[in-house]
């Protein structure tokens, strides 16, 4: 469990980039930070393996302050992974995802027999491990990224835009994959994002962010969809809609009952009002 408990972070140059932030993100489970630009996602996120100190307030993780903890010690148990996936260029993909567990001290050749088995785990092939990283596409770039991040079994994972930079095909197959693996493993992820779709793909847990570390509202997916906080939520979750892909789904059994569905065929809510027109797209 991460609790924020009245969490503010002021930058030296006087911006309040998060102000009085409280919030608990519950373990095991996927919470996804999203909001416009400049709202104070990475700000919270990093708050939590001290890349960022608050000004002010706490950040714990399972009871204990983060503040009292050695920042090395806790950085390597916090896997991290970044939009630019923060590989390092001149070690092969299989020593990027070893570095973790051989600075902690395992040796070696387990610690590359380990990153083998997590290539496995991401979905990448175990020739690509004597790549560098330059000669790998985006996607696996994102992909050796996660492998890293969980090399060292931690039970906290930081996902920073981690797949804002790839197109929205390969996008698509690496949210699959990650809902795959976290079904497998139930790591306590903590996900940030723009994308609200993204967001509603993902989370088991989504808070809507304004400026300043705001929350405009938090909850399931479904209850964020089914009832949308304010105007400020309506629209943010409205904005995207195109690209969304809701589909509406008429099931017999449920006294004819509209679902709205998901890309994946996911209840996202039910329709009160309008036509009912089996198939057809919800805008
Ligand atoms: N080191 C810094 N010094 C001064 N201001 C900063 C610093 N880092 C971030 N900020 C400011 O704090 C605010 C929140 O930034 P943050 O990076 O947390 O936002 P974000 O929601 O992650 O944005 P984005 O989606 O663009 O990454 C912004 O106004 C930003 O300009």
């Amino acid at each position: 469990m991460i609790e924020f408990r009245g969490v503010s972070k002021r930058f030296p140059d006087g911006t309040l980039a998060v102000e009085e932030f409280d919030f608990t993100l519950p373990s095991r489970k996927t919470t996804v930070f999203v909001g416009s630009s400049g709202c104070g996602k990475t700000t919270l996120l990093r708050m939590i393996n001290r890349m960022v100190e608050p000004s002010s307030g706490q950040v714990l993780i399972d009871g204990e302050d983060v503040a009292g903890q050695d920042k090395v010690k806790l950085r390597r148990r916090i896997g991290y992974v970044l939009q630019a996936s923060g590989l390092l260029p001149h070690r092969k993909v299989v020593d990027n995802v070893a570095t973790v567990p051989v600075l902690n001290g395992v040796p070696k050749a387990k610690a590359r027999a380990d990153a083998l088995e997590l290539l496995d785990k991401v979905g990448l092939d175990r020739s690509l491990a004597q790549r560098y990283p330059r000669q790998l596409s985006g996607g696996q770039q994102q992909r050796v990224g996660v492998a890293r991040a969980l090399a060292s079994d931690p039970n906290i994972l930081l996902m920073d835009e981690p797949f804002g930079a790839v197109d929205p095909i390969v996008r698509a197959d690496l949210q699959v994959e990650l809902n795959r693996l976290q079904r497998e493993l139930g790591k306590t992820i903590v996900f940030v994002t723009h994308d609200i779709d993204e967001a509603f793909v993902l989370a088991d847990q989504v808070v809507i962010l304004r400026k300043g570390g705001a929350i405009a509202q938090a909850g399931t997916p479904a209850e964020i969809l089914a009832a949308p906080a304010d105007d400020f939520v309506a629209s943010f979750i409205g904005a995207d809609k195109g690209k969304r892909h809701l589909q509406l789904q008429q099931r017999e059994g449920d006294g004819g009952l509209t679902l709205v569905v998901d890309g994946d065929g996911r209840p996202v809510g039910v329709l009160e009002d309008g036509e009912r027109r089996p198939g057809a797209a919800a805008s």
